[in-house]
């Protein structure tokens, strides 16, 4: 039994259980809308059943309780993400102040892990409208965390040391700033709804992180408009990009988030890559950082291939 799951029956109520995978009704082909707090605290949610009958199903339990459910199982959710993210860099200030990993690659895994986790962590979160909310709290929580040590308000040594280059505070306000803010946009505009969001962190998580770690040890023939860059990076980057965006849209399709096209969406999606990775290739600014120029060209990008 999945958390999810396990969280689900333990909310669950006669007609509904609260897990995300199996908010229906117990009468399958009724299409069910997501269900918003206001539909709980009313008792009353109507839908169209397909033969046109517009039909209204009131809860056994209490819309209240019901509404009380949600927010306690997404603060629950959220509380468990929390504490992941948390324990995420401990482990890798770990493995670095113990000289177990180098920095660069300390900061690489944590760009490519983070993300990338915590979009796998969104089925755990109710169905409720306002789920979204309380996933965003995550990256925002981080937000407020990087600000607090960026500008040096408060210390914290193992934090500098898994995810700066040269372990100066200020150096939180720029590449892993821009990294939660992106996050916090996806959650907040896409969510499990959009392959938008979804091809976007697995961009500019897995596509540049793994450029990175590939450029640094195999980058040898450099590309032409840009020495800083190489082709064995951009390569790394699209080929990476591509499969990370596939394998993280079919987790989502598989939990029946959304359906795809299967062989439409993998060269619209190697299209987002290849824009994407030329993107990374480019020369970077103080301004312009590749995780504000990654993902954006990929929600661009999506946005043409996919609409919203
Ligand atoms: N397409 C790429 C991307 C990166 N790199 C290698 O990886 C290093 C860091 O890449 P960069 O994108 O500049 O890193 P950032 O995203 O800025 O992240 P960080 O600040 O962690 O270095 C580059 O200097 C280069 O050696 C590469 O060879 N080819
Ligand atoms: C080093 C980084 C970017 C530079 O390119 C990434 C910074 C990551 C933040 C410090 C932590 C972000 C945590 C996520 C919002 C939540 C992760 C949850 C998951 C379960 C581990």
């Amino acid at each position: 039994m999945t958390l999810a799951s396990a969280v689900g029956a333990a909310l669950s109520v006669k007609h509904f259980s609260l897990s995300p995978l199996r908010l229906r009704p117990h009468k399958p082909h009724l299409f069910s809308p997501p269900t918003s707090t206001a539909a709980l605290l009313t008792g009353r949610r109507s839908w169209n059943d397909g033969d046109g009958v517009v039909k209204s199903l009131r809860f056994r339990r209490s819309a209240a309780a019901l509404a009380g459910s949600a927010v306690v199982h997404d603060a629950g959710a959220t509380a468990v993400v929390m504490a992941g993210a948390y324990g995420l860099v401990l482990t890798f200030d770990v493995l670095t102040q113990r000289n177990l990993m180098e920095q660069s690659l300390s900061r690489k895994l944590v760009h490519i892990l983070s993300g990338l986790l915590f979009m796998a962590c969104w089925p755990i979160f109710s169905t409720s409208t306002e789920a979204r909310y309380f996933a965003s709290l995550v990256p925002l929580a981080n937000c407020l965390r990087l600000v607090t040590h960026g500008l040096s308000l408060a210390t914290d040594e193992g934090l500098i040391k898994s995810v700066t280059r040269e372990g100066k505070p200020e150096e939180l306000l720029r590449g892993p700033l821009y990294y939660v803010l992106v996050l916090i946009v996806c959650v907040l505009v896409f969510w499990r709804e959009s392959p938008i969001g979804v091809i976007s962190l697995a961009m500019m998580c897995g596509g540049d992180g793994i450029a990175d770690i590939m450029g640094r040890r195999f980058g040898s023939i450099k590309i032409p408009y840009n020495e800083k860059k190489s082709w064995a990076g951009s390569i790394s980057m699209f080929i990476f990009g591509f499969l990370i965006s596939m394998g993280m849209l079919y987790y989502f399709s598989a939990l029946g988030y959304f359906r795809l096209d299967w062989p439409r969406t993998m060269e619209r999606v190697a299209l987002i890559s290849f824009v994407a990775t030329f993107v990374e290739s480019l020369s970077t600014t103080r301004t312009v950082d590749d995780n504000i120029s990654v993902p954006l060209a990929s929600m661009v990008m999506a946005f043409l291939c996919f609409g919203y």
